[in-house]
């Protein structure tokens, strides 16, 4: 599908919705008004953003567990599912205190577009529990997530919708949730879940693959700006499996890793971290500011520092309004998903900041996802040099389309990534006949 301008018959009250970017923003908000912004950049059916607009389907799911001293605790789980017209629901689970049902709605549009920009055959879904899980023994997060997979058994499978992890989950995580769905219909389903341990089916080369793709654009961002990697000095917040793994490849690299964070605040070093030696959110939570090092930063603070590279992830919503005209950073790579406001992005655009958009940089984790679930269904392995082989040929193919479409000037990375993915998605509706 080619660009071109919106016609003023296309034009409704979604113009007026996109304008009035106050914050706070939720995830929903920001999703569906950098969906406006891209729409207007091309000739597509209004009828089909009106779609994308809304879910298919959200599920809400009471999860009720017994805590360790004998009380009976009960929380609330959720699962959106946003498109499937390219394939089956794709996206992952969270479990943090603040997950509602318009941020997984939210961060379930997100996977839609994510999957569309690199190719891959699904749709897009995210889910999750509202629920504090350093606040649960292990025990107690075991039978959370088996109680949960029994409430949304009937919206997951291998063939329909396949959670994966995210904030506040892990490979472990996967394993419970394959293993209570297994149980309950019978036989083993390792296709059900990825992020899997690889012992039962797990793809090796998941759990750093959304912060080694980060740190690949970060590295071809680098690049197109025409500045030397060996050079680059780099910020991160948030230290788990996204912000470690970017941190430590990049420092790999020959990057200059000069600050990283967790939920308490970070460290700063102009001269260079040592981040294989700073324990990850996995390894150790909440362990970075236990770090030697010549300075501490808050993480309001690290965003600000005067770095060639920005990298937020940990959480959404982190630069904003308040905060953008503030950022001294030369490029922005999202590793989280949703960092960025809409005005931030405003901001950012007049500023000349560019802003690499999440949908891109972090897309290595649902891509190593579609091998794990290739591996699944062909019950073989595939070596960890080959899923980083085929991960780099995938990020560096979606990166140059991406690249093409920025490259004609009129607008921003997030656009562009829009751009390629909302015009696969059409064609897709276009083809299946508007309302799959
Ligand atoms: N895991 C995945 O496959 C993917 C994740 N993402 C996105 O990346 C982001 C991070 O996810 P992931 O790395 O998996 O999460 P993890 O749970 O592995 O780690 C989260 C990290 O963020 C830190 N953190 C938590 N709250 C704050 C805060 N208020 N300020 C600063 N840091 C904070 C945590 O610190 P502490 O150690 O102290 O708790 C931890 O270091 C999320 O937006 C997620 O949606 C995107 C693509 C794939
Ligand atoms: O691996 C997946 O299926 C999804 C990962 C995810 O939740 C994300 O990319 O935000």
């Amino acid at each position: 599908m080619t660009m071109a301008s919106k016609s003023d018959s296309t034009r409704d009250e979604s113009d007026d919705e996109a304008a009035d970017s106050t914050e706070p923003e939720s995830a929903l908000e920001t999703a569906r008004r950098q969906l406006y912004h891209a729409a207007t950049h091309l000739d597509i059916d209004q009828n089909i953003v009106e779609r994308l607009k809304h879910p298919k389907k959200v599920h809400e799911v009471t999860v009720p567990i017994e805590r360790d001293d004998g009380t009976v605790e009960v929380f609330t789980g959720y699962r959106a599912q946003h498109d499937s017209v390219r394939g089956p629901y794709k996206g992952g689970l969270r479990y943090h205190p603040e997950v509602t049902r318009d941020e997984c709605v939210g961060l379930g549009m997100w996977m839609t577009w994510k999957c569309a920009v690199m190719d891959l055959p699904f749709g897009g879904a995210k889910g999750g529990v509202a629920v504090n899980p350093k606040e649960l023994s292990s025990a107690e997060k075991e039978r959370l997530t088996r109680r949960f997979a029994q409430e949304i058994r009937g919206a997951i499978g291998p063939t329909v919708d396949i959670p994966a992890p995210d904030m506040g989950t892990n490979p472990q995580t996967m394993a419970w949730l394959m293993d209570a769905y297994s149980m309950q219909e019978g036989e083993t389903i390792p296709g059900v879940v990825t992020g899997k341990p690889p012992v039962i089916g797990g793809s090796k080369g998941r759990d750093e693959a959304p912060g080694r793709s980060v740190a690949i654009i970060v590295r071809e961002a680098i690049k197109h700006y025409e500045k030397d990697i060996n050079e680059a000095s780099v910020a991160i917040q948030g230290y788990g499996s996204v912000g470690s793994n970017a941190a430590r490849l990049l420092d790999d690299w020959g990057a200059n890793i000069v600050a990283v964070s967790d939920v308490n605040g970070g460290v700063y070093d102009t001269n260079g971290l040592d981040t294989h030696s700073i324990p990850s959110h996995h390894e150790e939570p909440e362990a970075v500011m236990g770090h030697n090092a010549p300075e501490t930063v808050t993480n309001a603070e690290l965003l600000e520092l005067d770095v060639d590279v920005l990298v937020p992830a940990a959480l959404g919503n982190v630069l904003t309004a308040e905060n953008a005209e503030d950022v001294r950073a030369d490029i922005i790579v999202e590793g989280a998903n949703g960092p960025t406001t809409s005005e931030a992005d405003r901001i950012f655009t007049e500023r000349g900041i560019p802003v690499i958009p999440d949908i891109l940089a972090n897309a290595g984790g649902v891509t190593v996802s579609y091998f794990e679930w290739l591996q699944d269904i062909n019950r073989r392995t595939w070596s960890l040099e080959r899923v980083h082989d085929e991960l780099e040929e995938e990020m560096l193919t979606a990166w140059d389309v991406v690249r093409d479409e920025f490259t004609d000037g009129e607008v921003t990375w997030r656009d562009a990534a829009y751009i390629v993915a909302l015009s696969r998605i059409a064609e897709a509706h276009e083809a299946r006949g508007l309302w799959p």
